[in-house]
């Protein structure tokens, strides 16, 4: 199998003439979890929604590479084809379409014709991945997210990540609105892929999901850009102390994008 490497160089980023990504480098690689912490509006969602190719946000320069491949010049299903997975902070309701249908088409998508996988084949691993993640059976046949709780999404999300196997996931906020049980079974879906094939970038306000999913590196981000990065006792410190003392050791101000900075 081929590599995954995720590599964003020089990134800068903008939103209706806001310049938000300021300069934002961050290497991801097979077998590493990244986490990214960091107070409200300093940018991190602008970050998730920029790798996967949201039309709003603008990359005025900079690059992102997956596997050596130029990701900017992909399309959205390029992207995911690439072996790039998002969950977004708020995952969005598909009537119509069951959630089985959806992975199965998923799957396919990145497949070459006559490689597709069997009905049989599918059904024995979606049924095992919802008995890992503590899923009930109907939620195969259940139209994607409709109706389904904050948690439920959530849990949604983590069966199609373990369902599609991507090489570099990004997670965004994938642990708010969870209760304790759900913020377990969740992890305990990240932790199974960990493999060397696998990195993951994990964005979050709380060191409380990094008990259950140990990161080898965290970085926080403030004004656009990653201003301290460390190991998972970094989080530790963060949730004991704030991020008062990183503004005070770098000297910002505000930590917000487009506050006190030049345009
Ligand atoms: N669609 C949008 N339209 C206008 N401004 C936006 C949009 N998306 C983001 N921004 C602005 O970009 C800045 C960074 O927002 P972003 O959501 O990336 O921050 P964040 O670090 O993820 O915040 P939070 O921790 O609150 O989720 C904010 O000033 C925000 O208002």
């Amino acid at each position: 199998m081929a590599a995954s490497h995720l590599k964003i160089e020089n990134l800068n980023v903008s939103i209706e003439g806001k310049h938000i990504l300021r300069d934002f480098n961050l290497e991801v690689k097979g077998g590493e979890i990244h986490a990214i912490m960091g107070p409200n509006g300093t940018g991190k969602s602008t970050l998730a929604s920029a790798i996967m190719g949201h039309p709003k946000y603008e990359i005025t320069s900079g690059s992102i590479f997956m596997d050596g491949e130029d990701v900017l010049e992909m399309e959205v299903d390029e992207r995911a084809q690439a072996g790039l997975f998002l969950a977004m902070q708020y995952p969005s309701e598909i009537s119509g379409i069951t959630n089985a249908d959806f992975l199965r088409s998923a799957i396919n998508s990145g497949r070459e014709e006559g490689e597709e996988i069997s009905l049989m084949k599918f059904i024995r691993k979606m049924d095992s991945k919802m008995d890992t993640l503590d899923i009930d059976q109907s939620f195969s046949q259940r139209y994607l997210n409709e109706g389904f709780s904050g948690g439920e999404k959530k849990r949604n999300e983590i069966l199609q990540l373990l369902m599609l196997e991507p090489k570099i996931a990004i997670l965004d906020e994938i642990d708010s609105g969870l209760d304790i049980d759900a913020l377990k079974v969740v992890s305990k879906g990240v932790n199974e892929m960990r493999s060397e094939d696998f990195g993951c970038l994990i964005i979050t306000h709380y060191q409380r999901l990094l008990n259950y999913i140990t990161p080898d590196k965290v970085h926080v981000m403030m004004q656009g850009r990653i201003v301290k990065s460390g190991g998972a006792e970094l989080a530790e410190r963060l949730e004991a102390e704030g991020y008062d003392w990183i503004k005070t050791e770098l000297g910002i101000e505000d930590e917000r994008v487009n506050v006190n900075q030049e345009a």
